[in-house]
């Protein structure tokens, strides 16, 4: 499959030879009676470096489709969090049991979210486990953009601006409102899904890094272009405002024969984070690790921080060098995609999740915190693992089927630390 690289870049791709028009965006009659179409996913008023738009042409418009009525074909999608006041305590979860027999769109369950995906701020933490692709029906989310992590089970992705391959240890982002179906060539997949509600991910900046580092942009991938043109029944599931909603198309939607611009679908293969860390001494704080930021409007306090652990070399002198014991304004949900979690020595399972919201205390739990105190520090590679962590500055709000199945002790990891020697 060919890709187009780099990240907000802006590119063009035609599956058809002549459907791009050229030097121009909209003209009188485009080529073979196509629809061109602007998908904007910024302001048209936002500053340059912060526009992002793409022009779409596609066999029939967007616009052609019936009212659309609620769907009730999954409960667990939701946006907002269980109401009433938020529990201060720590959480985890064992990889759940989610329902067997559903696509991507029903496999989906919300652990965490903050906010209101109205008011164009916050995000929220999924999973999925999915068993039948997609057949005939397409789905996309107005509520935000998505960013998806398969843990098990690779996922090709039909957009409508073309085909991603997914495997595990890669992520997809796809734009808020841009369609999409889950084929699942290993038959079946399950992994993770941030939304994110507000400022689209970008590149962080790099600061006195320099100009290289971190996520390169040109490992970033775009499909091109790639369509379906079939008739007949398509249910397109649309989430909007944390409802789902539901319209029969006569047609696929996946019909964008053309389309240039500089946004898109795209994919990131993690193992090409260009990992930076300490060469002396002390553990850095793990934003150096940040893949994507959405800001919000404070600077400097994120929206969403998408940040990994991903393998690398442990040299420090002199240190603790797993995460260290600590209290953060900001607050991370966590998941694991493969091997250990160097905080953790038992309970945070590939394909689990975790939960240390705004001030609570957390860090190494207690057989980890031995284990690192007492190592020789010689140089050592952290290997065959990955794990993630979605930061923002919303405390998140555990959804009523998270609160049902969170470990019962999560709090004993921390239990039954030594009391320091002191008089
Ligand atoms: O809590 C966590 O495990 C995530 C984390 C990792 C780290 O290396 C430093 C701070 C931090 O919050
Ligand atoms: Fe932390």
């Amino acid at each position: 499959m060919n890709y187009l690289s780099g990240f907000g870049s802006h590119v063009e791709t035609e599956a058809v030879d002549g459907a791009l028009p050229v030097g121009r965006n909209n003209p009188q009659r485009p080529a073979f009676g196509l629809y061109a179409e602007q998908f904007s996913a910024s302001a048209f008023t936002m500053p340059r470096h912060e526009n992002r738009r793409s022009w779409l042409y596609r066999m029939r418009p967007t616009a052609d489709h019936p009212p659309y009525a609620p769907y009730d074909g999954n409960a667990l999608l939701t946006a907002t969090g269980a109401p009433g006041p938020l529990a201060p305590n720590r959480l985890r979860w064992d990889p759940p049991e989610l329902p067997a027999g559903k696509d991507f769109v029903d496999g989906l369950v919300t652990m965490l979210a903050t906010r209101d995906p109205a008011d164009l701020e916050g995000v929220a933490f999924h999973l999925y486990r999915a068993d039948r692709p997609m057949e005939k029906r397409i789905f996309f989310s107005a509520d935000g953009e998505l960013l998806i992590l398969p843990q098990e089970g690779r996922l090709h992705l039909f957009t409508e601006m073309g085909r991603l391959d997914v495997d595990p240890g890669m992520m997809a982002l796809i734009p808020r409102g841009i369609r999409f179906r889950v084929d699942l060539p290993e038959g079946s997949s399950r992994g993770y899904v941030a939304e994110n509600y507000g400022a689209p991910f970008r590149l962080p900046d790099l600061g006195p890094i320099g100009a290289n580092g971190l996520a390169n942009p040109r490992d970033f991938e775009m499909p091109v272009a790639a369509y379906e043109n079939v008739d007949g029944d398509h249910e397109l599931v649309q989430k909007q405002g944390g409802a789902l909603w539901t319209a029969t198309l006569d047609h696929s939607p996946l019909d964008v024969v053309a389309w240039h611009g500089n946004v898109a679908p795209c994919r990131y293969d993690l193992s090409r984070f260009n990992t930076m860390g300490t060469v002396s001494f002390d553990h850095p704080d793990p934003s150096i690790f940040t893949v994507l930021t959405s800001p919000s409007d404070t600077p400097g306090r994120a929206n969403a921080d998408f940040v990994i652990f991903p393998p690398r070399w442990m040299v420090a002198e002199d240190t603790f060098r797993p995460p260290w014991f600590h209290r953060n304004v900001m607050s991370e949900a966590m998941g694991l995609i493969k091997g250990e979690y160097d905080a953790k020595a038992e309970g945070f399972r590939p394909g689990g999740v975790s939960l240390h919201n705004i001030m609570s205390g957390h860090g190494p739990d207690v057989d980890s915190w031995r284990k690192a105190s007492e190592a020789a520090l010689k140089p050592e590679k952290l290997d065959g693992t990955l794990a993630f962590m979605v930061e923002t500055c919303w405390p998140y709000r555990p959804t009523d089927y998270a609160c049902e199945h969170a470990q019962s002790d999560y709090d004993a990891a921390w239990a039954d630390f030594p009391k320091a020697r002191i008089k």
